[in-house]
């Protein structure tokens, strides 16, 4: 039996945000420039609109100034083009992020890839994934950048560690490949096709879990001692009425079995905000810097 550790991914954020804070400081006092983050929300999502609402909270704890754009459910694509555009050319603005999901008559790929990647902070735009993908200088996908920095603050480096991402979306499965990569992991990225997926699992010393699938992988696919790193964040029917948040991995039967996990709430989602205060401030740094 193994002694499962947690990974408190909320106190580390915090502890990352105080940084972020006195480097903002520092920033503001070197060049008289207060960093500029715009987020646009899209609808009436409750989920989005609290995710919004922290964005801008943890913002202007940071020192930086946030700027907050509400559209209706029901807005033209043209105006939301027209929005990013705007912001693309305001001088006080250096981080764009317009929240996801957006509504079904939105090409969001359209919307992406209107923002200038010189502030594109949720690093989603194909001029990011690409230079990060070729091993360049980019903005990175936050929650990926988070799950990387708890990975390394817990195991050190990286390298020649057999790590098994399930799940292959843009924001989150393929970036973290690209990073992990970047950190000589031997990288798999599984997915609903993968044949045998319990038996790629369980080869695993780093399991992430990022399809979006409550509690899909089992305790029994995962390696004793591996470390597990959950991405889920999926509100589930509670049996007395009600409903909680569970991830994508089994969190009690993992218990015993894995040597670090991170649980849902409080793992790995603290860390997105605090990554992206963390691109904000790289963007503003850059854009200062011509
Ligand atoms: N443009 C973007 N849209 C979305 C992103 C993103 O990175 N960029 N990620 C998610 C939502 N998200 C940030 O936007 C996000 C998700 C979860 C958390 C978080 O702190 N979760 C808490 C639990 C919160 C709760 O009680 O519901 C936790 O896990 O402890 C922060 C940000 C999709 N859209």
């Amino acid at each position: 039996m193994v002694e499962t550790r947690i990974i408190d991914g909320k106190g580390f954020a915090e502890e990352l945000r105080k940084r972020i804070a006195g480097e903002v400081a520092d920033f503001r006092a070197a060049t008289g420039v207060t960093p500029g983050l715009a987020v646009v929300l899209v609808g009436e999502d409750p989920a989005s609109a609290v995710y919004v609402r922290n964005k801008g909270k943890q913002t202007l704890e940071a020192g930086m100034a946030s700027i907050e754009h509400k559209l209706p459910e029901t807005v033209a694509e043209a105006e939301l083009l027209a929005l990013v555009n705007a912001l693309n050319t305001d001088p006080a603005v250096h981080g764009i992020l317009v929240q996801l999901p957006l509504p079904g008559h939105i090409d969001a790929q359209k919307v992406l890839a209107t923002i200038d990647p010189a502030k594109d902070v949720d690093g989603f735009h194909v001029v990011n994934a690409g230079r990060l993908a070729v091993g360049l200088d980019a903005l990175v996908p936050c929650t990926p950048l988070g799950c990387v920095m708890l990975l390394k603050h817990h195991l050190g480096s990286l390298a020649g560690a057999r790590a098994v991402v399930v799940g292959r979306s843009n924001i989150v499965g393929k970036p973290l490949a690209q990073l992990l990569l970047r950190e000589d992991a031997t990288v798999t990225i599984a997915h609903s096709r993968t044949r045998d997926l319990p038996e790629e699992c369980r080869r695993a010393d780093i399991l992430i879990g990022a399809v979006g699938r409550p509690e899909m992988i089992r305790g029994a696919w995962i390696k004793p001692g591996a470390t597990v790193i959950d991405v889920g964040i999926n509100r589930v029917e509670k049996a007395g009425g009600g409903t909680r948040l569970v991830g994508d991995v089994a969190f009690d039967e993992a218990q015993g079995i894995a040597g670090l996990i991170t649980p849902v709430p409080g793992g790995v989602g603290p860390m997105t905000i605090a990554c992206l205060l963390q691109n904000t401030l790289t963007a503003a740094k850059r854009l200062v810097a011509g």
